[in-house]
């Protein structure tokens, strides 16, 4: 296949045979190839110093690949001004990287600006970016940013991040200094806005749940920067390609298959004939398998009542979370 080819169906990114050998001999990463589609979410993952930020810097030359091609949206960005690439590619790091003695509307003015934009149209935009990442910007716009929690420092550096309206999104650790249940809140906030824009997204993490959880698909890196396995989380967990994946992925991967698979109506039984008392309390038909599976426990009853939306769509049982697990292959 012709990977300089621009067209309909073409990635936004490609890394085609890309690598990295530092000045001192370490190999970084390997050849790596690796597509991501226009609007999709792409988590790389994998143990400390396997390769994953080195990866994701050579997307925006942050750091210069020793060898391959790097494509973005068709183009060959390999000889690009790298000033001018970055300016395409919304950042964001784990430390976010505000300027510690400005207002949070001027950390998220300066991209706007730095576009030739009017300070007015700069601030109106800045706001609603802040209100997009859910910060009120009556609240919050004339702070400092040591006047803000650590996850809310964490959403306005993704509005900085998206002020000039990149198509494409990359962010190394974005979660990784908050804590679980707040990390969870930006986890589900960040799917939902990066469906709603339609971004494209390669996120960087060490952690398999946040991976699976949130990439559409997830490249595993293993020692020496070697792209072990590049697939669906469905895929992944239930075919790790080698032992170290399937390690890496850990025993209880079989539970995380729960987390990522979603409930669908032919996976349950009529609800005819069904009395009352055998049946626990109903979720809803967009509920993921594991969110089924512990209501079931909870409950301690045979079946659990499903609905969409106002209406009963039918029953589950454990025989059907396991039909579930097992269509979810194919
Ligand atoms: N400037 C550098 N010079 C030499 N070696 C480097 C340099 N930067 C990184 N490395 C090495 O390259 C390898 C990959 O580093 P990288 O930061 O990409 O890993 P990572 O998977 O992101 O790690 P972590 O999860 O710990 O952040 C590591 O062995 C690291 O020590």
């Amino acid at each position: 296949m012709d990977a300089t080819a621009s067209g309909p169906g073409e990635p936004m990114i490609r890394l085609s045979g890309v690598g990295k050998t530092y000045d001192d001999g370490t190999v970084a990463v390997q050849e790596v190839d690796l597509d991501v589609a226009a609007g999709e979410m792409v988590c790389l993952v994998g143990p400390s110093g396997c390769g994953k930020s080195t990866t994701l810097k050579m997307i925006n030359r942050l750091i210069e690949p020793t060898t391959g091609r790097i494509f973005l949206d068709g183009q060959d960005v390999t000889d690009a001004d790298p000033v001018e690439l970055r300016r395409g590619i919304g950042y964001v790091i784990q430390q976010v990287g505000l300027f510690p003695h400005q207002r949070i509307i001027n950390n998220v003015m300066t991209v706007p600006l730095l576009y030739g934009e009017s300070k007015a149209t700069a601030r109106e935009r800045a706001r609603e970016l802040l209100d997009t990442v859910g910060l009120d910007p009556d609240q919050y716009a004339d702070r400092y940013p040591h006047q803000l929690s650590g996850g809310q420092r964490q959403r306005v550096g993704v509005a900085r991040a998206l002020a000039a309206n990149p198509p494409v999104l990359l962010m190394d650790e974005p979660f990784g200094a908050v804590d679980p249940v707040v990390r969870t809140r930006l986890q589900d906030e960040f799917m939902r806005l990066q469906r709603d824009l339609g971004k494209t997204v390669v996120l960087v993490t060490h952690d398999i749940d946040e991976a699976v959880r949130m990439g559409n698909r997830v490249a595993i890196f293993a020692a020496g920067g070697r792209l072990a396995q590049y697939a669906t989380p469905t895929e992944l967990l239930a075919r790790p390609a080698d032992d170290f994946v399937a390690d890496f992925v850990g025993s209880t991967r079989g539970l995380r298959r729960l987390a990522v698979t979603p409930l669908r109506e032919e996976h349950l039984e009529p609800l005819d004939g069904v009395t009352g008392g055998a049946l626990g309390s109903a979720i809803d038909l967009d509920s993921s398998l594991e969110e089924a599976l512990a209501a079931l426990l909870r409950d301690d009853k045979p079946m659990i009542g499903v609905k969409d939306g106002a209406r009963f769509v039918g029953v589950l049982t454990p025989a059907g979370v396991h039909r579930a697990l097992r269509e979810s292959l194919r």
